[in-house]
């Protein structure tokens, strides 16, 4: 089993009067045999860390292993870890079937693993274009194709789902799940909020550099979100008074529903019953991940929207 392990990782750039610090004494494990969401605002340290892990950048202090050892130092680093970091790195007049074997000849891959990958990847019928004819899905499948090719036990991705269509997110999904499956560790970093939550078990949240949640899914979405309930009733007069005497703001939501702010559906459906308000129906509202992340995020973003629009999708408990 292959870990990640960051121990007071810290990067700054610039000269000593501007200093970024990009990554700010993180410290952190990225386990095996879950997918591992790396989220956090434009700026915040997340291509820096990868960029550490991979050894592309030397840290100010602490250390980024793998496996218990420095990148640099592994004999074949391609068999341990595969990285996506920058889908463009393909050679432009290389097919896309050379740049692999180019890859693999020079790993010690064996050359059979460039049709096995290109076939995973979907890829296998545009082997034969150069690589400056594809489009940003096509590079991104090429870029995640160049990760297998060492069968790693790690997999560390930078935005892998951009500019992949409804069925490369798909796919994508279904080829992370299977890798965390057979123990691999892999850590996917994303600003697509549906796309992480339909695929990471854990999440590392980073805001300015510094470690802002290290928690799973769904635990990130209860902890950063407030409870909300909609119902349908025959007399919302009532029950807005009952809400309101009880702390609830009670909203209109359209079709007939209203929403009420900070209580559970269990509370609602206890106050309803002991008050004889008939209830027709009753739903706890899941706040989304991109609800409880901006919640997170908003004082650390860098580059924040004036007002980030919000949503909720009602969703059984
Ligand atoms: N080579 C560099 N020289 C100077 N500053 C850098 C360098 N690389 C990154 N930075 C700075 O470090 C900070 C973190 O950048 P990084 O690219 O790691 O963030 P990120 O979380 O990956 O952002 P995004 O989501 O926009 O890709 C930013 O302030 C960035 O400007």
């Amino acid at each position: 089993m292959t870990t990640i392990e960051l121990t007071a990782l810290t990067k700054e750039y610039g000269s000593r009067r501007t200093v970024t610090r990009a990554v700010d004494d993180l410290t952190c494990t990225v386990e095996p045999g879950r997918v591992t969401g790396f989220l956090g605002p434009n700026g915040a340290g997340k291509s820096t860390t990868m960029r550490l892990v991979l050894g592309l950048d030397r840290p100010t202090c602490g250390t980024a292993t793998v496996g218990g050892r420095d990148y640099t130092t592994l004999g074949s680093p391609l068999r341990t870890v595969g990285a996506l970091l920058d889908a463009h790195s393909a050679h432009p007049s290389r097919t896309a079937r050379d740049h692999l074997r180019h890859l693999a000849a020079s790993n010690r891959i064996p050359a059979r693993r460039v049709d096995e990958v290109l076939e995973e990847a979907g890829i296998a019928s545009v082997a034969g274009r150069r690589t400056r004819t594809f489009s940003l899905g096509m590079r991104q499948r090429l870029g995640i194709a160049a990760a297998l090719l060492g069968d790693p036990p790690v997999l560390m991705l930078d935005e892998p789902a951009n500019g992949l269509d409804p069925e490369g997110f798909v796919w994508l999904r279904r080829l992370l799940r299977r890798l965390a499956g057979e123990g691999r560790t892999v850590l996917m970093s994303s600003h697509l909020m549906n796309e992480t939550s339909a695929v990471a078990d854990h999440l590392l949240v980073l805001g300015r550099g510094r470690l802002l949640a290290d928690v799973g899914t769904s635990a990130f979405i209860d902890r950063n979100s407030a409870p909300r309930v909609q119902v349908r009733t025959g007399d919302p007069v009532r029950l807005r008074a009952s809400m309101a005497a009880r702390g609830h703001a009670m909203r209109e939501a359209g079709g007939g529903r209203w929403t009420v702010e900070g209580a559970t559906a269990e509370e609602v459906g206890a106050v309803s019953a002991r008050e004889g308000i008939p209830v027709l129906e009753l739903t706890d509202l899941r706040a989304s991940l991109e609800d409880a992340y901006l919640a997170l995020t908003a004082a650390s973003a860098q580059f924040a929207a004036a007002s980030p629009p919000t949503t909720t999708s009602p969703q059984e408990a």
